[in-house]
């Protein structure tokens, strides 16, 4: 998305959450100089196929996991938000990009990485100190802010994990992305929180799920990207619902 209106949605979502600025400014400033220091990648570096799959954490994740062995997965570029990168790795499929603001199950993250999972990591108001633990622990890492931009922190539109995996697949250009596991909805799985069982979401978690729903929607109805849906939750307007054999004929 462009600057200038995600710049807009950030106010709106600022406002609503109750989220500083400046403290998302800060954690920035903090991952640009820790990626100064370790090594940078660029957008120029990634390179991902025609056709993407965005996993989030939402409860279809798994069915659909089951669902996707029964296609050539080595045809699409695989995008795990965060805590979905556990139920992937529990399938023994290791995504391509995984993007991430550090509260996933860690272990599972650098053990992804270490394996060959490029990361996006998303430095924020609440998650500086996270930052400044696990960064220099990673490798291949571009780091993104939803404040502005700097030298080595990138902002391609997009809050939650999840509606920024699409964010980053579009503007790396994918012809089609596929959304698995991106339910929204009120219903949390302990993928998203790792230490909790799967159940109701708090009140700051169904906002924080309506904004990544309406960026979801926002994206797939004004871009030139194709968005299928492979999810069962919520629906997302103006994506068609197909069933995983459909992704076969793409
Ligand atoms: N029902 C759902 N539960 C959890 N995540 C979902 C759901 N539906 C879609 N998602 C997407 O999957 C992503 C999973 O990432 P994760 O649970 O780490 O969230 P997050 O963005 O870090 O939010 P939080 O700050 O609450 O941890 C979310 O960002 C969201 O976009
Ligand atoms: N300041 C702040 N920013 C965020 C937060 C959060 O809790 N605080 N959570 C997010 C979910 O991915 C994304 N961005
Ligand atoms: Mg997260």
């Amino acid at each position: 998305m462009e600057l200038t209106l995600w710049m807009q949605w950030y106010q709106l979502i600022l406002e609503d959450l109750g989220f500083k600025k400046e403290d998302d400014e800060l954690s920035a400033e903090t991952l640009n100089n820790i990626i100064d220091d370790y090594g940078v990648i660029t957008p120029q570096d990634i390179d991902i196929k025609d056709k993407v799959i965005v996993f989030g954490a939402g409860p279809s994740l798994k069915p659909n996991l089951a669902d996707l062995k029964h296609v050539d997965l080595d045809e699409f570029t695989l995008i795990a938000a965060d805590g979905a990168t556990t139920a992937l790795l529990e399938e023994d499929i290791m995504p391509d990009i995984i993007v991430t603001d550090l509260d996933g199950r860690m272990n599972d993250i650098i053990n992804a990485n270490q394996k060959g999972s490029l990361l996006v990591v998303h430095a924020h108001g609440n998650n500086r100190e996270q930052v400044e633990k696990y960064t220099p622990q990673l490798v291949n890492v571009l780091g993104t802010t939803q404040s502005r931009p700097l030298a080595n922190v990138y902002n391609f539109g997009g809050f939650t994990d999840g509606d920024r995996c699409v964010f980053l697949a579009i503007a790396l250009g994918a012809r089609f992305i596929v959304l698995s596991g991106m339910d929204f909805g009120k219903t949390v799985t302990h993928y998203s929180r790792p230490d909790q069982e799967d159940g109701p979401a708090d009140q700051v978690k169904v906002k924080k799920l309506k904004w990544a729903k309406k960026l979801v929607e926002w994206a797939a109805n004004n871009s030139d990207t194709e968005f299928l849906n492979i999810s069962s939750g919520e629906q997302v307007k103006g994506v068609l619902n197909v069933n995983y054999e459909y992704l076969n004929r793409i």
